[in-house]
């Protein structure tokens, strides 16, 4: 439960910002003291009408008065974003950037000088408040500033504050593109569902009330996933038939190289977008 209310101005309007301002405000977030920044109407519109959040396409007059400025925008323009705000900070929000492969040493560069930074690398399921973020402070945010920053991503779903800033890689390869890939999985169960011969909305849902159940079950369990994976695997069943052909495909070795890539995609992004 979100006491204190501090003015959250978001620069960027789209799919990650969507995600936590809906999670925000429908946890109880006062609505009027979100503020999004957009250049493109239907953008701000979209938003305006989903949440009735205020919205601007004038990025330093949306931060005059914010507590808290969070920056989604896609990393390959948060340099451009950043120089045309660092006039309108002298009051020292706390700035949280959400960007995938942008370092703590080229945000504080770009905005011009020492200013408390949190790194964040949330997750969309923030929209159902079930999301998962990563958060890393350098050292100039306050402990009263690092609160804020959790009780928000805190309202929307767990925060795990970490203490290297590289692990904000690692997080990404594992809960910031997380989603997309059990998005993935599910989106494969249910056609082949459907081609084994189950109409298309059995198939969704059966393939979705059991993505569900399991993470339900995995989190609520006191033992582990490989237990419970053991319990639904009947000797010489049809489970059994089923996870050996994903080990001889090895499945293992496929995420590891997906995860890898993504959390090298992220250190390529910070050196790429540096200067
Ligand atoms: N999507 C995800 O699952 C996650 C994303 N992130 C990070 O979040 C950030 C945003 O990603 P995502 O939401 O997917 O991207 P989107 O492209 O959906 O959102 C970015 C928004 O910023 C707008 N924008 C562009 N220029 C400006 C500007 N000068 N001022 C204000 N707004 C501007 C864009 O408008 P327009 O489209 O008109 O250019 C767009 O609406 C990225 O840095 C990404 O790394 C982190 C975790 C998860
Ligand atoms: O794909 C991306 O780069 C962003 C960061 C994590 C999820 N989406």
């Amino acid at each position: 439960m979100i006491v204190s209310k501090p003015k959250l101005t978001f620069i960027g309007g789209g799919n990650m910002a969507t995600s936590l301002i809906g999670g925000l405000v429908d946890k109880g977030y006062p609505a009027n003291a979100i503020t999004a920044t957009d250049p493109l109407e239907a953008s701000r519109l979209k938003l305006a009408q989903s949440f009735g959040i205020n919205t601007s396409d004038n990025n330093p007059q949306a931060c005059a008065d914010a507590d808290v400025i969070l920056l989604a925008v896609k990393p390959q323009v948060m340099k451009s974003v950043l120089q045309g705000l660092a006039g309108a900070l002298n009051h020292r929000p706390l700035i949280i950037s959400i960007a995938a492969g942008i370092s703590m040493d080229s945000l504080a560069g770009w905005l011009g000088g020492e200013l408390p930074i949190v790194r964040c690398m949330p997750n969309t399921p923030a929209l159902v408040q079930t999301g998962a973020s990563g958060l890393y402070a350098n050292s100039q945010v306050s402990a009263e500033q690092k609160a804020l920053a959790e009780q928000i991503l805190q309202a929307v779903g767990i925060v795990c504050w970490l203490e290297n800033e590289a692990d904000i890689d690692v997080v990404t390869a594992v809960s910031g593109s997380g989603p997309a890939y059990y998005f993935l999985v599910m989106e494969i169960m249910q056609r082949i569902g459907e081609e084994l011969g189950l109409p298309e909305e059995v198939a969704r849902q059966l393939t979705l009330q059991t993505a569900l159940g399991a993470a339900r079950m995995a989190l609520e369990s006191d033992v582990d996933s490989a237990e419970l994976r053991r319990r639904v695997t009947s000797p010489g069943g049809t489970t059994q038939r089923a996870i050996e052909t994903f080990e001889s495909g090895d499945l293992e070795a496929l995420f590891r190289k997906a995860m890898n890539g993504a959390a090298e995609r992220a250190r390529e992004m910070a050196s790429e977008l540096a200067d």
